[in-house]
Order: C-alpha cells, then structure tokens, then sequence
C-alpha cells in the first residue's frame, strides 16, 4: 500500500494473516502505514516542501534554456504567492521569441520580454501584501527582481543556485538586499529527488486512469 492509498477501518489481511491487537511488533512492523497509529516521519520539511513548490512552478516555464520558479511564503507558513518565468499575458510565445541569439534583429531576443518568475509571484499574490514574507527562488535573483522583491516588502530571499554569481546584475542585486536588510541564504536540499508518481494512486479506489491523457482546459 501507498501512503496515497485509500484507508479503511477494518483489519487488513496481510501476507495471510490477520492483524489483531496483540500482534508481536514483527508482525506489526509488517502492517501497512495505514496500520500505524503514529504520524510519518518521512514528510517533507518545510524548506523542502516550498522549494519543491518552485521547482514544480518552473515545470510550466516554456523558456527552451531556463525555466525557473518562484515561491512566496508567508509567516505562518501559508503560500502567497507562485511564479515562474514566461512571456507577459496576450504576448503569445508564437509572436515574441524565446532566442536570444538573433544577431540580426536585436529586437528578437527573449530577455527584452520575459516576465521573471520572481516578479509574476509577486504580481501573483493572493495576500493583500508580501510583507515580511520569504521567496524560494531556484536561481538567485536578478538586480530587477531585487528591487520588486524589496518594494514588496519581502524580508527573506532562499534560492538554490547561484550560478550568475559573477554576473553584474546578482552583486546589484546582493548589493541592495545587504542595504535593504533583506536576508538572502542557500538551500541545500537533503534528497536529490523529490517524485511525484500518478501511478502511485492506487487507481483502484480512485476513478479509473484515463487511457489517454485528458487535455486540460489550457494548453
Ligand atoms: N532569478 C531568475 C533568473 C532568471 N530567470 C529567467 C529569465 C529567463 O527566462 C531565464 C534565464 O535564461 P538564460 O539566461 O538561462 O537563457 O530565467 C528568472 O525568472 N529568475
Ligand atoms: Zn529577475
């Protein structure tokens, strides 16, 4: 059984047995997880969870080099905010380029119109402000993205990689967090991978896999 199974409150079978109140702990550590009367402790900490959350966000970025997400957490905890790095709304990707190389029109490179995640998390609250909230953040923010997440009133900045470090625009940005007093860290994630698998769901009690993908609503 999965942890995403379904429980029921009866014993369960397992491996022929039945499982009754006074079973030796051999024979309870074999019960399933939904046997157990104590809380996992594999879960996802916090940082993890929220860190993961922008990872996740990124997943919808169509940047062919760099897709990054943002997210934006609040004191208790509460996520207020999601982004991840596209072209602004009605600027559809077949009109305005995704390149960046186009010696011959300068006008058709993707940086002069990328919306960057940090920004669309901000611009995606749904708090009435961000203040004194924390944004993860997969690479270190830019000098623009710097200044929108101090006019928001962001005061903690966590991210992954600071692959730019030696770029101008992170030491602005850096530059005027340190002065802005907005506390910036690294996360060093504890697993490489976090999976998420749909073909963990016991399908069995849920209704059935489709046989082919169902087209969401947006593309
Ligand atoms: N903190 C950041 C840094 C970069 N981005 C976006 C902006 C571009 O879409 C992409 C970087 O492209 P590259 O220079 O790697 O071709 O990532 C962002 O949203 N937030
Ligand atoms: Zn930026």
């Amino acid at each position: 059984m999965s942890d995403l199974d379904v429980c029921e409150n009866k014993p369960q079978e397992t491996n022929g047995d039945s499982i009754g109140l006074d079973e030796s702990p051999a024979k309870i550590a074999k019960t399933s997880p939904c046997q157990r009367d104590v809380a996992r402790t594999d879960y996802l900490a916090w940082d993890e969870y929220f860190m993961a959350i922008a990872f996740l966000s990124a997943k919808r970025s169509k940047d062919p080099c760099t897709q990054v997400g943002a997210c934006i957490v609040n004191r208790q905890n509460r996520i207020v905010g999601i982004g991840y790095n596209g072209m602004p709304t009605g600027c559809s990707d077949a009109l305005f380029p995704w390149g960046k190389h186009n010696r011959a029109d300068k006008m058709e490179n993707k940086y002069l119109y990328v919306c960057h995640a940090e920004m669309n998390a901000i611009l995606n609250k749904n708090a009435s402000d961000v203040r004194d909230c924390r944004i993860y953040v997969a690479l270190f923010p830019c000098n623009e993205c710097a200044k929108l997440i101090i006019q928001a009133g962001i005061s903690e900045v966590v991210y992954m990689s600071d692959k730019h470090a030696h770029k101008l625009s992170t030491a602005a940005a850096k530059r005027m967090f340190q002065a802005a007093s907005v506390t910036f860290w690294q996360y060093v994630p504890k697993n490489k991978k976090i999976v998420i698998d749909f073909s963990e769901i016991d399908w069995n009690t849920m209704s059935q896999m489709p046989e082919t993908p169902v087209k969401n609503g947006s593309s």
